[in-house]
Formats: structure tokens, sequence, C-alpha cells
């Protein structure tokens, strides 16, 4: 069943049009993300569900009931948004319990629901501290915690960990899937411009450009079967080398896309060409290379390389690991992956 379903959705600023038509259909239980360069129209497409924005046109439901002109408060959603703002001079019980309090929850009620929560976001030896005394990862799990109490339909996560360093970043990212796994009936809809988020906490990413959507899929339908160009350099990382007409003719396409890591480097390559840069990561190796005409290509390397700066190499594509795209970026479906 369809939790959300989002018809024709438009929103203009003045003449601008931050979202232009978008159509999507949500199930029960997904963790969708929503991913894109800066400026896509992420942020307004999640606070235009939560009721933050007012829509131009088209229609919002949720779980069957049209939410349009529907209360950002009564929509059955919470929000978790990158800067947690949590009280300061309550407790994390407080903190965590007082929309309950404010619907007018008897004490019993919301002791329960805040102590079950606390367990399940391993805050319950928290309980009594302030936000103060609690590293950066704990006052976002109270924040999550705040909503998960209110036992909202739908989560909307917006860039909620963009405040973190590195490393607390990827722990986040776990206890975050995890929460989605033990929640198997919430719905999670979560912004990001990190396309690793995207890639390891989404059942489904919608891929945004420009106000519009460009792919709805998998992670590794995406990966493997990006729809143009856009897509298939936005999924990636290093992303993908596009080669121009000169390449792709071969392969009757208007340019090809490779990964760097299905390039591989050899005597017997069909292409070649100067390196330019070398980056040794120890695990990998990105090898840079300038193939003419301004065209650069990168080659991923498993393990330290002994190609250096200067080296002119050949390399080849693997069999089947060749994208053709059409004039228009679009990605031709059928047809040759190896070279004729
Ligand atoms: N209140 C506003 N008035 C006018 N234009 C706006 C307003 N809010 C957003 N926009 C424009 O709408 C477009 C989409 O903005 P939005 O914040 O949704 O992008 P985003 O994908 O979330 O970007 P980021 O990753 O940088 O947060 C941008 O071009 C932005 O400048």
């Amino acid at each position: 069943m369809s939790t959300l379903s989002i018809k024709k959705l438009v929103k203009k600023y003045g003449q601008f049009e931050a979202l232009k038509s978008i159509d999507l259909e949500v199930e029960q239980g997904e963790f969708v993300v929503f991913v894109g360069p800066s400026g896509c129209g992420k942020s307004t497409l999640l606070r235009s569900i939560a009721g933050l924005e007012s829509i131009t046109s088209g229609t919002i439901e949720l779980a069957d009931r049209l939410i349009n002109d529907v209360e950002p408060s009564k929509r059955g959603l919470a929000m978790v948004f990158q800067t947690y703002a949590l009280y300061p001079h309550m407790t994390v019980r407080d903190n965590m319990g007082y929309s309950l309090k404010l619907a007018k929850m008897s004490k019993s009620e919301i002791a329960e629901k805040v102590e079950a929560a606390a367990e399940k976001l391993q805050l319950s030896p928290y309980l009594d501290r302030k936000p103060f005394a609690l590293s950066g990862g704990q006052r976002q799990r109270v924040a999550i915690g705040r909503a998960i109490v209110r036992n909202p339909k739908l989560f909307l996560f917006d860039e909620p960990l963009s405040n973190l360093d590195a490393a607390l970043r990827v722990q986040m990212r776990l206890e975050i899937a995890q929460l989605s796994q033990m929640l198997p009936e919430t719905t999670m809809i979560y912004v990001t411009h990190d396309q690793v988020e995207a890639m390891t906490m989404a059942d489904r990413i919608v891929v945004l450009r420009d106000g519009a959507i460009e792919q709805v899929g998998t992670p590794l339908e995406l990966f493997q079967s990006p729809a143009n160009i856009f897509v298939a350099q936005f999924i990636g990382s290093p992303k993908m080398n596009i080669f121009g007409e000169r390449f792709a003719k071969d392969f009757s396409a208007h340019s090809i896309g490779v990964r760097p890591e299905h390039l591989t480097v050899g005597d017997e390559g069909i292409w070649s060409g100067q390196v330019v840069r070398v980056e040794q990561l120890g695990s990998d190796a990105f090898i840079h290379v300038d193939i003419g005409q301004e065209e650069f290509v990168t080659v991923r390397h498993v393990g330290i390389t002994q190609i250096t700066l200067g080296a002119n190499i050949r390399f080849t594509p693997q069999d089947g690991q060749v994208l053709r795209f059409d004039r228009a970026g679009k990605r031709l479906d059928e047809g040759q992956t190896s070279r004729t």
C-alpha cells in the first residue's frame, strides 16, 4: 500500500519553478532518500510534504488522506532537522516527552513511551542528563527520540547528519538504518546531498535535478542502470568517466560511460593516455589520465599502484561495463556494451 502519494506537485516562488510536476509513490515501511545537487529542490519537496511550504498545485496524500491544506502538526508525520534544537534546560526525558505533555497525555503513558523510545535509541542511561552533557550523536538521537514517541506514520529527515564530523556521520548513518529496520511499519524519507549516505541507507533513491525527478530506483538499479549521464555521474565515487564521440562511435553511441573501477590497465589496452596525477589511498589508487583533446579519465586500481606521474599507459574497459548514451545524454538500453 502506498503511504505517501504525490501527484503533479508544483511549487513556484514567484516565477521560479522550484518543483516541476513531481509524481512519487512511497510504500509503507520504505526508506526513501532524496538526493541531488545543491538547489535541486530536495528540501522544498520535503518541506512541502511536511506542510512547511504551501504548494502551488498538485496533491499530496498521506495514508489515503489529502493533506494539502492540513496543518503540519496534524499531518501525522515527524521531522528531524540538521539543527536539532533541544531545550537546553530540560533533561533528555523531558525533551523527549515534551510534545506528548503538550498533547495532554497522562504522565504514566508519557513515561512508558519515552522509556521505550530511549531503549530503542540506546539513550536509557542518559535520560536524566541535560543536552550539554551529551555528545553530538547522542543529541541527534534525542532529536529522533522526540519524534519517535509521537509514533508518526512518516518520518522526515532533512540532512540530519550534516553537522556531525565524518566518523560520527558513519556511525549515525548505521544507527538510522538500524532504526528503520526496528520500525518496519514506519515510512522514512531522508534528504541528503551525499550520494554515499543515499546508497548505504536507502531502499529506494529519488534523484532530483532542477526541480524534477531524474530517476527513482534501488541503489543498485541506479548504479547499474542509470537512466542518463546525470544519474550515472551522480551515483558512484569517483564518478563515472564519460568519453566523447571519438571513442563512442565504435559503440554506436554519442558518448559512453565507464566507471573508474571498470577500466583495466595493460599493454593490450584499446585506449591510451598520459598520467597527470596519481592518488594513492592505500586501499586503492586513482590514476588520472590525459587522453587528449581536453578529455581526462580516472582509472581505479585496487591496492597500491606502481604507475607514476608522466607515464604513458594503455587501458581497456571490462566486458559489458560500457554504458552508451545518446545525444541528449539518455542511456541507450539495448545494444552493444562491447566494442564492434
Ligand atoms: N523562499 C524561497 N524563495 C525563493 N526561492 C527559493 C526559496 N526557497 C528555495 N528557493 C529556491 O528553490 C530551489 C530549491 O531549493 P531547495 O532548498 O529545495 O534546494 P536543495 O536541493 O534542498 O538544496 P541544498 O542541498 O543546497 O539544501 C533553489 O534554487 C532555491 O534557491
